[in-house]
């Protein structure tokens, strides 16, 4: 399972290896591996390798060492090594007739031109912003090549950019502080930096090579997971051959009002498509008939009519809130006290509503959403995914799904990002959709944590496939119809057991 590691994690895994005396061994793994990443990208024309002082320093020489190895001609910039690793690294490079000049701005100008591949060993997880003025020209004369088509690969994290922080700081002129990466090698996790907002953006391709370190010294330190497609696939529920409707969970959409109905629709069609048995629409409006097989009905007085409903007539799980008005949170209180799995959404993911939840709750904001939930500013959200979701979780309890590109689902077990989607999916409905999906998965049986994560990476895959015909076209309509295709490609990823047919 890939793990995302900060930098306060990677540091600790890092005076476990050193107490160990391995340390030299995982830079020696981590520099080849960065070596050959790059040569199988850039097979062509000089490496140019920039090390700073620290240990990301050291990874770039080790790296020179193997591209040279490789057949590569090969020169190192760097700065003064401050790291003794880095020091024996530049000793072993030279040992071996290694070149090595000092790092500038002018020295990167002059030699990137000629250059097929630069290697960026300048700053890893040790860089914190903001950005000495010694280096800010060297990453503009970085930031310059790459501008002119010279590819470059990052040590572990592109230059510049904070491991914890999906922000990319402001270097001079209002220029990004980074000049990014077309291809990062990382190692051992992924860095928060390399998976959220505009710092994911200037990473390029992500090569996380794991390095042969116990699993459990980078477990221990891990912020959250990234479940593979067959640990996903191992959530979902599987269904005796002799199923029926009825058992296959009940769900009731309660959301639409004058002006956005729709929304409770699509959550009915994502319910439908993620496989639930009988899915109801109740609302205080017309909602359109979107498929057939979807039952509707209209209350005059919709809490009224929910409300008076006897326990036996309960459905299996409860999706609350999509375009539900401003009602919504009064109704979701009432509804919570049910206790049966409910997911809260749109309009029912009101600060009110802290402490009325129960552990069969997903509760699924967007960022601006949950930065109404937690009283702070849209951006607190977003520089900081996995701290907001953690925070959110501890205010909210069950699950929580925040989402976007990609989503992080927050339980009482931890944190898990999801994989993959498309930036196509920013559109009108794709929330609404996924609330559906939710609560299918918990109508079926599944637990809150287990459904959130099965439920988001169900709905991205959907997300993946309809891109391939709709690109940025694509609406929350398409996303649905793939639910059943996006299931099937999540099965597939189980691993096969019994001998080859
Ligand atoms: N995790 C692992 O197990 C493994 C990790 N490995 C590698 O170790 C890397 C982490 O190494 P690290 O801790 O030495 O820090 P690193 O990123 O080189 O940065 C320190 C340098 O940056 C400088 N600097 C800092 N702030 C600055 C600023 N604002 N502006 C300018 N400069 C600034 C700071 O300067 P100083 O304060 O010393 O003057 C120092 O020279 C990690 O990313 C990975 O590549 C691999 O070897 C394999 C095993
Ligand atoms: N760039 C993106 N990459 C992957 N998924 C995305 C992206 N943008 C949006 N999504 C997904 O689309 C959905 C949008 O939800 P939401 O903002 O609530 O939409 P709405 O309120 O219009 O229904 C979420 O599941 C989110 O994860």
């Amino acid at each position: 399972m890939p793990w995302v590691l900060n930098g306060e994690g990677a540091r600790a895994v890092d005076a476990r290896l050193d107490g160990a005396g391995l340390l030299d061994l995982a830079m020696e793994e981590a520099g080849r591996a960065v070596a050959d990443a790059a040569h199988a990208a850039f097979p062509r024309g000089v490496a140019l390798l920039l090390a700073g002082g620290g240990a990301n320093g050291g990874d770039a020489f080790v790296a020179a060492r193997h591209l040279r190895a490789l057949g590569r001609e090969v020169l190192v910039l760097a700065l003064p090594s401050r790291h003794p690793l880095t020091r024996l690294n530049r000793r072993r490079w030279r040992a071996v007739g290694g070149v090595t000049r000092p790092l500038s701005a002018s020295a990167v100008s002059h030699r990137a031109p000629g250059a097929g591949v630069i290697v960026d060993g300048l700053l890893g997880t040790g860089f914190r912003p903001p950005l000495r003025p010694a280096l800010t020209g060297v990453i503009g004369a970085l930031a310059a090549a790459r501008a002119h088509g010279t590819p470059v690969v990052a040590i572990d994290l592109p230059s510049g950019l904070e491991e914890v922080s999906a922000l990319v700081p402001e270097g001079p002129d209002g220029l990004p502080g980074t000049a990014g990466a077309d291809l990062t090698v990382t190692f051992m996790g992924l860095k928060p930096a390399l998976l959220f907002g505009a710092a994911a953006g200037h990473s390029g391709r992500v090569q996380l090579v794991p390095l042969r370190v116990p699993g459990e010294w980078v477990q221990a330190q891990a912020v959250a997971e990234q479940p593979t497609d067959a640990q996903v696939a191992a959530l979902l529920p599987v269904r005796r051959a002799d199923a029926h409707k009825g058992a296959a969970g009940r769900v009731w959409i309660v959301g639409g009002h004058p002006g956005t109905v729709g929304a409770a629709g699509m959550a009915g069609v994502g319910a439908l498509r993620a496989g639930a048995g009988l899915v109801t629409v109740h609302s205080a409006a017309e909602v359109p008939l979107l498929m057939p097989e979807l039952m509707v009905h209209r209350h005059p007085d919709l809490r009224a009519a929910l409300l008076g409903t006897p326990e036996s007539g309960r459905p299996d799980a409860l999706a609350v809130g999509m375009g539900l008005g401003p009602d919504a949170a009064e109704l979701a209180r009432a509804l919570l006290t049910w206790g049966i799995p409910t997911v809260l959404d749109a309009d029912a993911l009101q600060p009110e509503l802290a402490g009325h939840g129960h552990d069969r709750c997903i509760w699924t904001p967007h960022p601006g959403e949950a930065a109404r939930l937690l009283g702070t500013r849209t951006q607190d959200v977003t520089r900081d995914p996995l701290s907001a979701a953690r925070a959110l979780q501890q205010r909210l309890g069950g699950a929580v799904v925040l989402k976007g590109g990609p989503s992080v689902v927050a339980h009482a077990g931890g944190l898990s990002v999801s994989r993959g989607g498309h930036p196509g999916m920013a559109s009108g409905g794709m929330g609404d959709t996924l609330s559906g999906v939710l609560a299918a998965l918990l109508g079926q049986g599944l637990s809150a944590p287990d459904a959130a994560v099965a439920g988001v990476r169900l709905h991205a895959r959907a997300g993946e496939r309809a891109a391939q015909q709709h690109g940025y076209g694509l609406s929350a309509s398409d996303v649905a119809q793939e639910l059943g295709g996006a299931w099937q490609d999540l099965r597939d990823a189980l691993p096969r057991s019994g001998p080859p047919r």
